[in-house]
């Protein structure tokens, strides 16, 4: 199945005297009235929303104080609802580039934390990584959205998702007033990995054999945002490339979350992939499946529903690939009656 329209993406009001919502049921309430909401680069979002998320200028101008605090109410059930529930985010991409989304984002990330919500930070980097490689002289490769991966770049790999883009997050969180502690997948073996099945081309990217998050559980019960490279190691010590959306899927599986979130740099599953007005709100494992062997979906988008459709086989209730470009998009996805982007059901 899949849903391009009507938007379907507004979540149900989450009080307890409504039912309890299944997996795909937080996109199927009715649309806002018009003259709540409008169209913001393909999505549906409240004016007020939007006024509060995406202008720079002070904020008592931004908007009304009326509608700034109607945003804030308008939270309320979803922090009541979702308090204390693991989500998992991902984040990486051409989404991270730039450094204030980065640390809109962040801020966002610690926003929930500081709610109540149980907030996992797993990160990619491909572009920095990509740029450290031309400082080396290695020109990137992709094979369906993978890096191909030899010796030379898997240090590389390691040196700047482990070394630069984790620390770089866990400052951000500390800036933004909460505390995260950095690991990679080797860190008390919360991933082993073995080699892809496309080995002999793909070189040392890795597939997930095993999670093991008992290091996540103090982290999480301390109040932490832990915050995961994607590197890890096979029985024998063997550092492996692990794509960041696989790696998040997985690991959301084991931890049991509430939520995957993965933020990336289009709006969502385009069903025209050079249409960014053809955004599919929703859609099931057979739909994306199809949309893959149609040659809809290709590159980088096939790991991000892969691992939706892996995560919500193994009991994580929604899985959404949403617009990391898009002030806010956290936020309006989690704590807003309007879901951004598209959502994966079972
Ligand atoms: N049907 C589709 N809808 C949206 N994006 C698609 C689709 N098929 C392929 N893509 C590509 O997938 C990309 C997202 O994957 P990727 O670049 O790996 O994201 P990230 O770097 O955020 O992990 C999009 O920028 C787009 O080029
Ligand atoms: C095997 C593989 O492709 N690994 C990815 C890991 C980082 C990642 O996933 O980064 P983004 O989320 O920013 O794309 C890579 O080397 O780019």
């Amino acid at each position: 199945m899949l849903l391009t329209k009507p938007h379907p993406s507004a979540l149900a009001a989450p009080s307890a005297a409504l039912p309890k919502p299944g997996p795909a049921a937080n996109r199927v309430a009715t649309p806002l009235p018009s003259s709540s909401s409008r169209r913001w680069g393909g999505l549906r979002v409240s004016a007020a929303s939007v006024a509060a998320a995406a202008q720079p200028t002070p904020a008592s101008t931004a908007a009304p104080a009326l509608s700034r605090v109607d945003v804030l109410s308008e939270a309320l059930p979803f922090i009541q609802r979702f308090k204390g529930k693991t989500v998992v985010v991902k984040y990486g991409g051409a989404a991270m580039k730039s450094p204030e989304l980065q640390a809109s984002v962040i801020r966002d990330l610690v926003l929930l934390s500081c709610v109540g919500l149980r907030p996992v930070l797993v990160h990619g980097g491909g572009p920095e990584i990509n740029s450290w490689l031309a400082r080396v002289g290695v020109e990137p490769q992709f094979r369906n959205g993978l890096r191909v991966t030899d010796a030379v770049t898997m240090e590389v790999v390691e040196m700047v998702l482990v070394g630069k883009v984790n620390k770089q997050l866990v400052s951000l969180i500390s800036l933004a007033g909460a505390t995260a502690v950095g690991l990679c997948g080797k860190d008390a073996r919360l991933l082993t990995a073995r080699p892809s099945r496309d080995a002999a081309s793909l070189g040392f990217v890795g597939e997930v054999t095993r999670v093991d998050p008992s290091v996540l559980h103090p982290i999480i019960a301390s109040g932490h945002i832990p915050v995961i490279a994607t590197v890890a190691a096979d029985q024998a010590g063997q550092a492996y490339n692990i794509n960041a959306d696989t790696a998040a899927g997985e690991i959301a599986a084991a931890i049991g979350a509430e939520k995957l979130l993965l933020l990336t740099d289009v709006s969502g599953i385009l069903a025209d992939r050079d249409d960014p007005g053809s955004l599919v709100r929703e859609v099931d494992a057979a739909g994306v499946r199809r949309m893959i062997a149609e040659g809809k979906v290709g590159g980088g988008m096939i790991p991000k529903v892969e691992c939706c459709v892996r995560a919500i086989a193994q009991g994580v209730r929604t899985a959404s690939i949403i617009d990391g470009r898009v002030p806010h998009s956290l936020l309006l996805e989690i704590l807003t009656d309007e879901g951004t982007g598209t959502m994966i059901t079972g």
